[in-house]
């Protein structure tokens, strides 16, 4: 019977008659014998049959407890369908629910009453970590403080590592860090399952986080920490505290950038221009944004463009308008940002004025990106590229629809959630999701493989270069500047295959170098299957 009750070895009707006998499993099962197939068919249409998304979010989380293999045999086969139920876009929802719908716990709940027993608390994790995703709750996508609640996003993230990347689902652990939270709604909320005070700050924060990471490490030795939806101001202290000595990265600062930054790449060859040449407008000054103008910059740099002209192409606005020079009150990781110009009130303004070739869309402000803000893009670029990054679909700066029709079918295009095909003027356009999803489990999955002491901006742009590389022809003429999603764990494989290579160049990696990169990152893959 403990074997049907654990999620790592159950098979469920899938058990074979020999097993039956073997394992004293006779008379625990309906006499029928099924395969994993006939079983993966059994959840697909009883999937269908639920009448809304989050009822499907849940019912895959219950395979998830009972049925680990069929969960990511499922997720696999069907990518393009299931990734927007157990991630984004349905993932926020079922964050803002996560009370209501919570029927088994996952991960680990690590909350502010821990303090002084956190290396204790993680011994009671049964398995090994080598892949920890943390978050506290405080930006949980565009969504904001959801406090313990955000849970789904670590257990999201790392169900695409091991669907997207192979990353055994044994070596991942989600983590909550629950210091409180800020959110009126959820103290009142008589479901929220989160400690019902206000977060903690300043000091008090900070050493609670370190004795996590410390905590952590020593628990799990060489673990790979991936900080996801933390808020800005925390979000850059703890990966400017923690990066050179752990093995951290923040997927929001550079996961989001390296992907963003490959669309660029692929946007750049459909209009046969180079990146030192772009004018970059970005809606939002916070991770994501600063995030990719970094790695732009560095990429523009790599072309030849000296840092200071670098630093020129790229413009931020935020609440308050165009990030200039002088302006009271910039936070810290603006400033590099912040160009000798006059205040420009809003975005469409600041297009006008300042000629953007691109706009990149990471503020959580759903339907920035107005008719007259496209409108003006077409008319100042031939193929103006169009990013709307935000997440869920409600925080999207625009639709792919009107990305499309707002400039006649030109926009160079990419969105965080995923978007329908769009057909317009007898053209159909395959949009893509400019989703970290793409890049944090190749990278993962090499740093894992490599056990690289670190995870470096190199990794993050050598993450970028390969799936820009996995982008053909047949993609970029429908519209597409990513890979088909199906493709995901070919292109996971190649990402983790050069960020591998750049630990041992660095050497950050334990151990010499193997002849084949490629097939030690492929031997390391899981496979779900009984
Ligand atoms: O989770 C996603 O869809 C992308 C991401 O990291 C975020 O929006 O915070
Ligand atoms: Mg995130």
């Amino acid at each position: 019977m403990t074997l049907l009750r654990d999620p790592l070895l159950n098979k469920g009707t899938a058990f074979t008659e020999q097993e039956r006998a073997a394992l004293g499993l006779r008379g625990l099962l309906p006499p029928c014998v099924l395969t994993m197939q006939d079983q993966a068919e059994r959840v697909l249409i009883n999937l269908r049959n639920l009448p809304s998304d989050l009822e499907k979010y849940v019912a895959l989380n219950a395979l998830h407890d009972r049925n680990e293999a069929l969960f990511f045999r499922v997720v696999c086969d069907n990518i393009d369908e299931i990734q927007p139920l157990i991630y984004t876009p349905t993932v926020g929802l079922a964050c803002q629910k996560y009370g209501l719908i919570f029927q088994r716990p996952r991960g680990m709940f690590i909350s502010s009453r821990d303090r002084g027993q956190i290396a204790e608390l993680l011994k009671n994790w049964p398995y090994p970590a080598k892949l920890i995703v943390v978050t506290d709750g405080e930006r949980i996508l565009g969504l904001g403080d959801l406090g313990a609640n955000g849970m789904g996003i670590p257990v999201g993230k790392l169900s695409l590592y091991s669907a997207c990347a192979g990353v055994h689902p044994e070596q991942c652990l989600p983590i909550v860090l629950d210091v409180g939270t800020n959110n009126e709604e959820l103290l009142r909320d008589p479901y929220y399952l989160g400690l019902r005070e206000r977060r903690l700050a300043g000091e008090a924060y900070d050493s609670f986080v370190d004795e996590f990471m410390q905590a952590a490490r020593k628990t799990f030795p060489g673990v790979l920490i991936q900080f996801e939806d933390f808020a800005n101001h925390s979000a850059f202290k703890l990966l400017h505290k923690y990066r050179d000595e752990a093995c951290v990265f923040n997927d929001d600062i550079q996961g989001t950038a390296a992907v963003a930054l490959a669309g660029l790449f692929s946007a750049l060859r459909v209009n046969g221009s180079k990146l030192r040449d772009q004018r970059i407008l970005f809606l939002g000054a916070g991770e994501a944004a600063t995030g990719i103008a970094d790695l732009v910059v560095s990429a523009m740099m790599a072309e030849g463009a000296s840092e200071a002209e670098a630093l020129g192409r790229n413009w931020l606005v935020d609440s308050r308008g165009l990030v200039v020079k002088g302006r009271a009150g910039l936070s810290g990781h603006k400033l590099r940002y912040a160009h000798d110009h006059g205040q420009i009130a809003d975005f469409l303004a600041a297009i006008e004025t300042l000629k953007p070739t691109a706009i990149i869309g990471v503020a959580a402000v759903g339907g920035a990106f107005t008719p007259d803000v496209l409108k003006a893009m077409a008319k100042l670029n031939a193929h103006p590229i169009v990013f709307a990054l935000s997440n869920p679909t409600s925080k999207a700066e625009c639709s792919a629809e009107d990305a499309y029709r707002y400039t006649e079918g030109r926009a160079l295009f990419a969105c965080g959630s995923p978007y329908d095909p769009v057909t317009l003027g007898g053209r159909t356009f395959v949009p893509r999701q400019g989703n970290n999803s793409y890049i944090f489990p190749g990278v993962g999955l090499g740093v894992i493989a490599s056990r690289s002491r670190l995870v470096t901006d190199e990794m993050f742009m050598a993450a970028a270069h390969s799936l820009a590389d996995c982008v053909g022809k047949d993609d970029l003429d429908q519209g597409s500047l990513y890979p088909a999603l199906p493709r995901i764990r070919e292109v996971s494989a190649r990402i983790a295959a050069a960020v591998a290579q750049v630990a041992y160049q660095r050497g950050l990696a334990e151990g010499p170098a193997p002849n084949d990169v490629m097939g030690l990152i492929r031997s390391q893959m899981y496979e779900p299957h009984y």
